[in-house]
């Protein structure tokens, strides 16, 4: 069960082109240092444009930093990508900011398609079981045939939830998933990962939902202009040190 540690990590976009010649770079993250261990639950926040994503993105290996070093319990995560990509991207549940459940395919053929990577030998019975505990896990039990577009915006993030957990990996990634769903849908959402979390998955969460933030008082790291502004145990939206 790994141990993320961050260290002195910085990464730039290059973005358009200023003039005739130079690129234009954008800061995503700068400098950051930081150490989560197996089982916390760390909400990450930030101004829009602040880095939450950027950084999910550099502690899931999903991108390289430019300077500095991801690991994991110790090993630099992207050397763990290139030895063995499909073990390593197992040990990460992600959510992504975006809706991202396929629209031609059902709910059950959406889990499917996760639930397959790297598990050749699992027979039909045993698939369709994982699935189906699963779907139930996030309250959408009987769902498996409708399609996406079927589905509110909250069935769908309990979805993506949903396939997030199918291989039971350790860590769980969340990029605003509260966003733009009611009172109840959150609730049900945050009562779940507590859940989760309680069994011993690390849950780190990228989140505008300050009201919620500051009722769990977990672990609050503050991005701020890319750099990492606070570090607070049992913080609340807004808390620095
Ligand atoms: N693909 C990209 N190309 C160029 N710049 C980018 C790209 N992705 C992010 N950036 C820039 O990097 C910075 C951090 O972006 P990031 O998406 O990580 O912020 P965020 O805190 O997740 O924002 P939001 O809350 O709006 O999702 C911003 O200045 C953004 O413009």
């Amino acid at each position: 069960m790994p141990t993320i540690a961050l260290e002195h990590v910085t990464k730039y976009y290059q973005a358009g082109r200023h003039g005739w010649t130079e690129k234009q770079i954008e800061l995503g993250v700068e400098d950051v240092s930081l150490t989560i261990e197996q089982g916390d639950f760390v909400f990450v926040i930030g101004s829009s444009g602040a880095g939450k994503s950027t950084l999910l993105d550099l502690i899931s290996g999903q991108m390289k930093p430019d300077q500095g070093v991801v690991r994991l319990d110790g090993r630099d995560l992207s050397k763990l990508m290139r030895w063995n990509y499909t073990r390593t991207t197992l040990l990460f549940g992600k959510v992504p900011q975006e809706q991202s459940l396929i629209r031609k395919m059902t709910v059950e053929e959406n889990l499917m398609l996760a639930a397959r990577v790297g598990r050749k030998l699992e027979s039909a019975k045993q698939l369709h079981a994982r699935i189906e505990k699963v779907i139930g896990l996030v309250g959408m039990a009987g769902t498996g045939k409708r399609y996406p577009a079927e589905m509110s915006i909250g069935e769908c993030r309990r979805v993506e939830l949903a396939r997030a957990l199918i291989n039971s990996p350790p860590i769980l990634i969340l990029d605003e998933i509260t966003a733009n769903l009611d009172d109840d849908n959150i609730w049900d959402i945050f009562h779940l990962l507590t859940e989760i979390n309680h069994r011993g998955t690390t849950v780190i969460m990228a989140t505008h939902a300050s009201k919620y933030v500051n009722i769990m008082r977990r672990r609050v790291v503050t991005l701020v202009d890319g750099r990492l502004f606070g570090d607070v145990r049992k913080g609340r939206y807004g808390d620095v040190v």
